[in-house]
C-alpha cells in the first residue's frame, strides 16, 4: 500500500492536535512534518518524533508531503494554502475565514497547477447534510436566517460553516433579492443574515431558520465533540489525492 505523505499546519491547536493524532494512527498516512510558526513551543507538542518546520519552502523540500492539512487561523490560511499549491502540495483546508475573493484565487491557482485542493470549513457529516438540506429548502422557503453558536475560544465570525451554508443557499435559489429584509442584522453573507453566538459551554452548533406564513422550519446540527470531525478529515485527505482542482465543501465529496 502506498502511504499518503501528510503535513499538518497548526499542530498545537485544538483541531491541529486532532489531525496530528489521526494522521499518526491512520494506516494509510505517513505524517512527514508539521508547520508551526513558534519553534520554542514545539518540543512538547510532538515529542520530537515528527520534524517541525517554520516555512513552507523547507517543509516542501525536505518532508515532501503529498497533502497539507491546514488548521491555523483566518489570517494564515490563505498564504499557507496558496504556498502549498505553488509547491505542488494538495491542501485540505479545515480553517474558516477565507473570503470569496481568496477562494476564487485559490480555485484559479489549483486548476492552473492541476493540484487538488479541498476546502471543508466543517468536516462533520451532519453539517454537510445540513448544508444540503438548507440548499433544498431555500427554493421553497426563501426567507431564511442562520444562527451559529460556538465556544468562546473561536476567534472568527461568522463561522466558515455558516458562510458556506449561506453561499450554497444563494447558489441553489439563484436569487438573494427576496432576503433583503435581513439587511443590517447579523453578518450578511449572500443576502442571508448570520447571527454569531460565542459562549463557554458550547462547542459548534448551527441552526438555519426558514420562515413562512404561519410556520417555521428549523434545521439544526450540533457537534458535541471534535471527534465528529475526524472521519470527514480522513476522507478529505484521501479524496484530494484524486482531484486536480478546488472543491469547496465536504458535501461535494460524500456523494
Ligand atoms: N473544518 C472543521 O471541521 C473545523 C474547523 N475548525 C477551524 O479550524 C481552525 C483552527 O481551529 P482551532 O484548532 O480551534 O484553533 P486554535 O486557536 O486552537 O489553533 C490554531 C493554531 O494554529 C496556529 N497557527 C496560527 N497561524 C499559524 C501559522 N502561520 N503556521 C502554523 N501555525 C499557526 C496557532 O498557533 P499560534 O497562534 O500560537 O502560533 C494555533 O496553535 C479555525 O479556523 C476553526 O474555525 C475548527 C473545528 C472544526
Ligand atoms: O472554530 C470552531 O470550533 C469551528 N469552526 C468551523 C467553522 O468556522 O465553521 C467548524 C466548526 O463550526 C467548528
Amino acid at each position: 500500500m502506498t502511504m499518503i505523505r501528510v503535513a499538518v499546519a497548526g499542530p498545537r491547536g485544538r483541531m491541529g492536535a486532532l489531525a496530528v493524532e489521526a494522521m499518526i494512527t491512520g494506516r494509510e498516512f505517513l505524517l512527514v512534518g508539521v508547520l508551526d510558526r513558534k519553534m520554542a513551543e514545539r518540543a512538547n507538542t510532538l515529542g520530537g518524533s515528527v520534524p517541525i518546520y517554520t516555512d513552507m519552502f523547507t517543509l516542501a523540500d525536505e518532508a515532501k508531503p503529498d497533502v497539507l492539512v491546514e488548521l491555523t487561523n483566518h489570517e494564515s490560511v490563505y498564504p499557507n494554502t496558496r504556498d502549498a499549491i505553488l509547491h505542488g502540495i494538495r491542501p485540505v483546508v479545515g480553517t474558516s475565514g477565507l473570503t470569496e475573493e481568496q477562494i476564487g484565487k485559490l480555485g484559479i491557482l489549483s486548476r492552473k497547477h492541476g493540484v487538488g485542493c479541498i476546502l471543508a470549513p466543517n468536516f462533520s457529516i451532519g453539517a454537510a447534510l445540513l448544508m444540503k438540506f438548507a440548499s433544498m429548502a431555500v427554493s421553497y422557503m426563501p426567507d431564511a436566517e442562520i444562527i451559529e453558536l460556538h465556544h468562546d475560544g473561536k476567534k472568527d465570525y461568522p463561522s466558515g460553516t455558516a458562510a458556506l451554508t449561506a453561499r450554497m443557499m444563494e447558489e441553489a435559489s439563484g436569487d438573494s433579492g427576496a432576503r433583503e429584509k435581513g439587511a443590517g442584522r447579523g453578518t450578511d453573507v449572500s443576502g442571508i443574515p448570520i447571527h454569531s453566538v460565542r459562549l463557554p459551554g458550547l462547542l459548534s452548533h448551527q441552526e438555519v431558520l426558514f420562515g413562512g406564513e404561519g410556520q417555521l422550519l428549523t434545521l439544526r446540527h450540533d457537534s458535541f465533540s471534535r471527534q465528529s470531525y475526524v472521519s470527514g478529515m480522513v476522507l478529505a485527505v484521501k479524496e484530494v489525492m484524486n482531484r486536480d482542482c478546488l472543491i469547496n465543501g465536504l458535501d461535494k465529496i460524500i456523494g
